[in-house]
């Protein structure tokens, strides 16, 4: 198996094989914990319009998403695991765009298969790859607003890697915690926590929280998220 690590929207575009497209801040942390609220499925859009759009096909659907991390206008929620109410979501689609995570599953059209990547379901991702052994597998770094690279996805793929390599990396909990100073001090201003609260940073940290993986599927309308158990 050869492991490729790619950063960024022209890394998305070029990813080839089975590609994991990472974005841990916040928003394929935020995929999982929707699932785990008992979301119904949840469809990554590209395009805020579009997400607009699901409105007039399912009046019930949840809109989340963000653009500089801010909750947009006529959506429910912003792209915050830790503000989003579990009762609004269950049995419910959600439908969610994103600055980096989701402008990433919208962008790789080489690959053969899509996995959401994130620190809360790494080592059932790596479980998942095992399984399938393919020949190429592409780590996709999405950096904040998929433009400048982020110290956490930079992380999430190493340790990816060395789940899969069976490297050992012991010093991961501590690199984590690192975080708080680095790639997520923003989790940590006074300042910011009506956009980035710092339950969120803990929420996006939770190493190994979840024992699924995120399948990115192709519809006729749509990407889609697709929860599967492993
Ligand atoms: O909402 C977030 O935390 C980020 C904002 S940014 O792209 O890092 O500026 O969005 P995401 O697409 O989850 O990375």
């Amino acid at each position: 198996m050869e492991i490729r690590i790619n950063h960024l929207i022209e890394g998305a575009k070029q990813a080839e094989g089975l590609v994991v497209i990472i974005d841990v801040f916040r928003a394929f942390s935020l995929e999982c914990w929707l699932y785990a609220m008992g979301a119904k499925e949840i469809r990554p859009v590209g395009a805020i319009g579009d997400a607009l759009s699901w409105r007039e096909k399912d009046p019930e659907a949840v809109l989340i998403g963000e653009r500089h991390g801010r909750k947009l206008d006529g959506f429910d929620f912003g792209n915050s695991p830790s503000t989003v109410n579990p009762e609004a979501i269950r049995g419910k689609r959600i439908i969610h765009t994103t600055s980096a995570g989701t402008q990433g599953v919208t962008n790789a059209v080489h690959a053969e298969e899509i996995l959401t990547g994130s620190f809360v379901n790494a080592q059932a991702i790596a479980g998942y790859i095992r399984q399938r052994n393919p020949e190429t597998v592409t780590l996709v770094c999405m950096g904040k607003e998929g433009l400048a690279p982020a110290e956490e996805d930079e992380l999430c793929a190493l340790y990816l890697r060395s789940l899969l390599t069976g490297e050992d990396m012991p010093d991961i909990d501590e690199r984590l915690q690192t975080l708080r100073a680095g790639g997520g001090r923003h989790f940590f201003d006074p300042d910011l926590q009506d956009v980035f609260p710092e339950k969120d940073f803990w929420m996006c940290i939770d190493r190994n929280r979840f024992s699924f993986v995120i399948r990115i599927e192709s519809t006729d309308d749509g990407l889609v998220s697709v929860k599967t158990d492993f």
